[in-house]
């Protein structure tokens, strides 16, 4: 595969550029190739057999377009945007004229691979909206499996689909999503605030085998992961979130303490979650601060997960933990997130940014 030709930007906002790149002679590689500048201007290729003469030229950003940038339509060249959710990183895809997705499922892995790819904790497509929404979104993890919702990443198709549509100010949309109906509403400062709906608890549902115990949910359940007891309550927001607050009989837990990938993908693989499971660690500041780290189902550690956030608020009010609403500190940063008793649906507010253009051959 060859990179013909890569057109990206810095938008760093006092000082956006843009750098054209034009590479010639390049020998073939591998299924995917794929190149872009971050504001470093710094080249990154999959492929180590391309051997890119490159020419850049810097144009002022007056002269870029976003939306322009990915109308372009060469066959076998995917444009896309990189967006953050307090660094959970996401391949945003304009997917807006087809209900297929641009890239198969092994093709986003490859572009997600930080070595060999871009680097991101997943691929998300822009679609046409069905049933009556403005758009569809669908996602791919990491590992190319494909999750029901992304709380972070649904902030960053907000944004998106602003930059798409030359939107300014405050905007909302109705998302239609494995989850169901979602519904961001980007607020005058640039956060964007989402109606994540309603938490799932019925244990079938989430799903678990784990026995509700109360009701027909999980909370405060033992789940007994190498040989030690934890107290774990389950909850889906459309995706399952296995959330614990520490071992059975255990002192709260410390969540800097803790070897992530070391437990994580035991708490993910364990057979009483059928679909696998994001997990999420959580530390109890205050009845409204919570501080948490996460492993997700199909994308491992993360600095961020928007629906984990939602659920753990969830499962500590559930526990008599915390208070519904929550400031909850991750990794890459805060979320505020507000389970309201008066609808039962959960609301999260927090940043999304694009962070750079980019162009991969397929
Ligand atoms: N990071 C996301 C969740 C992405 C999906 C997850 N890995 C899953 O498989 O369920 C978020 O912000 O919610």
């Amino acid at each position: 595969m060859e990179i013909a030709a890569i057109s990206t930007v810095s938008v760093a906002p006092q000082s956006r550029r843009v750098l054209n790149v034009f590479s010639r002679n390049l020998g073939s590689a591998s299924s995917l190739s794929f190149g872009f500048f971050q504001k470093e201007y710094c080249f990154k290729s999959a492929s180590l057999r391309v051997s890119a003469a490159a020419s850049m030229d810097a144009v002022t950003a007056e002269k870029f377009s976003p939306a322009s940038f990915l109308d372009k339509k060469e066959t076998g060249v995917l444009h896309f945007v990189k967006y953050h959710g307090l660094g959970n990183d996401f391949i945003l895809v304009d997917n807006r004229d087809s209900s297929e997705p641009k890239i198969t499922q092994e093709q986003a892995a490859k572009l997600c691979d930080r070595n060999f790819g871009v680097g991101a904790d997943g691929v998300i497509f822009a679609m046409p909206g069905v049933n009556g929404t403005d758009y569809s979104m669908r996602i791919f993890n990491s590992d190319g499996s494909e999750p029901e919702m992304c709380g972070n990443g649904v902030r960053c198709f907000a944004r998106f689909i602003a930059e798409l549509e030359n939107l300014q100010g405050k905007h909302s949309f109705t998302i239609h999503t494995g989850a169901g109906l979602i519904v961001p509403e980007i607020q005058d400062d640039g956060q964007v605030k989402v109606d994540m709906g309603t938490p799932i608890l019925k244990a079938q549902d989430v799903p678990t085998k784990l026995p509700g115990n109360k009701g027909e949910a999980v909370v405060q359940a033992e789940l007994v992961v190498d040989g030690e007891s934890w107290n774990v309550t389950c909850v889906s927001m459309g995706n399952p979130h296995c959330i614990t607050f520490g071992k059975k009989g255990g002192l709260n837990l410390k969540v800097d303490d803790l070897n992530l990938p070391e437990i994580g993908p035991k708490f993910e693989h364990h057979e009483m979650f059928p679909a696998r499971t994001n997990t999420e660690f959580v530390e109890v500041l205050s009845r409204s601060h919570l501080k948490m780290r996460v492993w997700e189902r199909g994308a491992g550690a993360t600095l961020a997960c928007g629906t984990g956030a939602c659920a753990l608020v969830v499962a500590a009010v559930l526990e008599g933990r915390a208070d519904r609403k929550c400031m909850v500190d991750l990794p890459g940063g805060p979320l505020e997130i507000e389970w309201k008793q008066e609808d039962n649906h959960i609301y999260m507010t927090g940043p999304a940014e694009a962070v750079f253009y980019g162009s991969a051959l397929l």
